[in-house]
């Protein structure tokens, strides 16, 4: 809907009313065609502004509208007809100009914002282009560069940046439709040609094929096989090298092909997906609208490693008050000097100080009493973390939450260290953990809804996307990894090389392939973990066949790996070359050529040539195999809490959806007959038996991904 009303006697003013952020529905576009038209018309009317109920402009195009019929007038005649109007058109920009919102404030004759306003074109992330006219104007009205930068980043900008780039006119501490009125006022009466632009030509470049050569370049690079970032460079060419009607039909070709496709789809299925997992349930009946958080104010980290150093600049960025403990000096000594750094360098950044102030140092626990919050980051070892916790729940004031940041470990089992069991819950944070998006909190079965909503809620205010799931060792994304890092290695015993599986996984879109992955990460953390569950030396009984555990297909490959030292990066060999110790440029390493070869001989295995689709289909389909059945366990409620976490912890592209969106795009029915094929070609691989949820599913006529979840409520009200 749009309202009209009269001010300062003679402005209309439009105001967009779309709760909760005025997106452009076909009401709204009805609403806004109407209005114009009537204030065009009116003889008593000699200006316009447009603003937003609730400040906030607009959030652009309905982004629930975009898979149905198309209904209502569109966008694009719409906005010319306010460009083209012989009236002022102000547009006020409170809050945000986002998509459609930037374009049609585009289609304005001038536009006044806020200063605590956001702008941008961010239609790339969802697999589009600004397609309202927007990759057309833009480039008009700021050159071809900036429009470059904003188009195929999708990136807001902050008001004042706006004013810069010469996207705003005026920006405004005040009321800022007040401010518009009088402005518009001002202007009442003068010829608007000049402003329209589309009659603007673009500023010419002087050397325009290089700097599209350039850019497109790398486009291509960063994104992965995502097609809308080139779209978007294709249509600003279109804009820097065409007439603007024959831009415009360009824009509206390009578009018509990311309309329609796959990955459009999961780009928005994924903006959807990260906004569900906020709206989280568990399987006791709590949820995080009935679930009251607790306000946080002074945090305690205890362990400064890696993670801990990373959890304290995170907090203090939030501007939450931390204690940050460790008991060995030198690690406390390090630690405040990696940490003052990054939280310098960040400030500078921002341009604004950094919030050392809120971080202090302690070589003794005691120093968490007061804590509101306790997050544990000592090193990965079960008993390691009993008696952190046993210290905790001793040391801390009644009602302190103590999370705990493990990859995997049983957070019941913590809380059955403490005296109150209902307030420890998991944090699962990712490396390096100020920057990672990802938290998964962790929710034992005696968690507390408070706890689960209070760690919830941190999550966010530090910028996380929190998914809250289940307890089981590994979780969702690590217990999603664990098959798919297996496969990989069954992969390299039957014939393929580190190179060709990391190529496969790289082309699908992932940041890094599986084995470029772990010589990131480090080696020895897997191996560790193995030495623990008994899966390696020193504890497998003598006489155990090498490649065989528990009855089921194991390959050594990695431990043989680690046993002569290769750790990865930080030794400079793992599954790779690097040309010293914490090298970052991976090369092709003959002596693991050469290991590998011998491995086989050794075991009797013949190597055979193996293709791209095979190494797609075992990694992918193990993995996703594994995710219908956390889905089926409990430990997650849906398929966007674990496509969530894989797009936003573990590199899955995001123009692919996620595991599970992936799953509903190849076809349920596909999914599972591959699984069945590799599973009798493997029959000592468990985890490439297709599940009961997925036969379920395939059995129900496969629907969609967002009808999953009354499946697997069915499947369980049958048990
Ligand atoms: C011809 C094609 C022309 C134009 C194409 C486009 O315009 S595409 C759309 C471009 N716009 C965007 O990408 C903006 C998307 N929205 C956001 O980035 C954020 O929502 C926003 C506006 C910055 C607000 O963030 P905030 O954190 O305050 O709220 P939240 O994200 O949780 O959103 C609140 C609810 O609003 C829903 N929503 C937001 N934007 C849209 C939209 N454009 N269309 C439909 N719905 C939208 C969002 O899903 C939330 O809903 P809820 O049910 O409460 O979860």
């Amino acid at each position: 809907m749009a309202q009209y009303s009269r001010v300062a006697g003679s402005v209309a003013l439009i105001t967009l009313q779309n709760p909760p952020v005025n997106a452009l529905s076909a009401a709204v576009r009805q609403g806004i065609v109407d209005t114009v038209e009537r204030a065009l018309r009116d003889p008593e009317v000699n200006s316009v502004v447009i603003c937003g109920q609730n400040g906030k402009f607009c959030g652009g195009a309905d982004i629930k509208e975009f898979g149905r019929q198309m209904s209502g007038p569109p966008l694009v005649p719409m906005i010319h007809a306010i460009e083209a109007g012989h009236k002022p058109m102000v547009a006020a920009i409170e809050g945000v100009a986002l998509g459609g919102g930037l374009e049609l404030a585009l289609g304005c004759h001038y536009r006044i914002a806020h200063s605590k306003a956001r702008l941008g074109l961010p239609e790339v992330s969802l697999g589009l282009l600004p397609a309202a006219g927007g990759s057309q104007r833009l480039p008009r009205l700021i050159g071809v560069p900036a429009a470059l930068d904003l188009i195929t980043t999708g990136r807001h900008v902050t008001a004042a940046e706006a004013l810069k780039l010469g996207i705003v006119d005026q920006v405004t501490d005040h009321n800022t439709v007040d401010v518009a009125v009088k402005f518009v006022q001002s202007v009442a009466g003068q010829s608007m040609d000049s402003r329209r632009l589309s009659t603007r030509p673009c500023p010419s470049l002087p050397n325009l094929d290089a700097v599209f050569e350039g850019v497109m370049q790398r486009v291509r690079q960063s994104a992965r096989g995502a097609i809308a970032p080139v779209a978007c460079v294709q249509a600003v060419r279109a804009a820097a090298t065409l007439p603007y009607p024959q831009g415009m039909e360009r824009e509206k070709e390009l578009m018509g092909t990311l309309f329609t496709s796959g990955q459009a789809r999961a780009l928005q299925y994924c903006f959807f997906a990260q906004r569900a997992v906020g709206k989280w349930s568990l399987p006791s009946g709590a949820r995080w609208d009935t679930s009251k958080a607790m306000p946080i104010s002074k945090a305690a980290v205890i362990g400064l490693g890696t993670m801990g150093r990373g959890i304290t600049v995170a907090l203090a960025q939030t501007g939450v008050s931390v204690v940050a403990v460790d008991t060995q000096e030198r690690q406390l000594a390090e630690a405040k000097q990696a940490v003052s750094g990054m939280l310098e360098r960040m400030a500078q950044k921002r341009g604004s100080a950094p919030p050392l102030g809120l971080v202090h140092y302690s070589n003794n626990l005691q120093a968490a009493a007061d804590a509101d919050l306790v997050i544990e980051a000592v090193f990965e070892d079960m008993a390691l973390k009993e008696s952190v916790f046993q210290q905790l729940s001793a040391i801390c004031k009644p009602g302190t939450f103590l999370c705990t940041n493990t990859s995997g470990l049983d957070v019941d089992r913590l809380a059955s260290h403490t005296r109150r069991p209902e307030l420890v819950v998991g944090m699962h944070f990712f490396a390096p953990a100020h920057v990672m998006k990802l938290l998964e909190v962790v929710c034992g079965p005696r968690s507390s809804p408070e706890a689960v909503a209070t760690a919830m809620q941190l999550g966010k205010k530090m910028g996380k996307v929190s998914v809250a799931v289940g307890n089981c060792p590994g979780f969702v994304g690590n217990r999603m990894l664990k098959p798919y890092v297996e496969q990989a290695n069954f992969l390299l015993e039957e014939g393929a090389t580190p190179e060709l599986v990391d190529q496969v996984l790289e082309d699908f879109g992932f940041a890094m392939g599986v084995f470029r992955m772990s010589d990131l990460s480090g080696l020895d953390v897997g191996w560790r973990i193995r030495k623990a569950d008994k899966l390696t030396d020193p504890s497998v009984p003598a006489g155990q066949p090498v490649r065989v555990r528990q009855g089921r297909r194991y390959s050594p490959l990695a431990d043989l790996i680690c046993e002569q030292g290769r750790f990865g990066q930080k030794t400079g060999q793992g599954w790779y070359h690097y040309d010293k110790p914490g090298g970052r440029v991976a090369r092709s390493d003959p002596w693991l050529h050469s290991f590998l070869e011998e491995y086989r001989a050794r075991h009797g295995l013949v190597a055979r040539h193996i293709d791209h689709q095979e190494v797609l289909e075992r990694c992918l389909y193990v993995l996703i195999n594994e995710g219908f059945r956390i889905l089926d366990d409990g430990i997650a409620a849906g398929p966007e809490d674990i496509d969530a976490i894989y797009v936003f912890g573990y590199g899955w592209p995001r123009h692919r959806g996620g595991p599970m969106f992936y799953a509903s795009m190849v076809g349920l029915a596909r999914v599972l007959e591959r699984l069945e094929h590799y599973h009798q070609a493997h029959p000592d691989v468990p985890h490439l038996q297709p599940c009961r949820l997925l036969r379920r599913l395939v059995a129900s006529g496969s629907p969609p991904v967002q009808r999953w979840r009354e499946v697997i409520k069915r499947l369980h009200s049958q048990l």
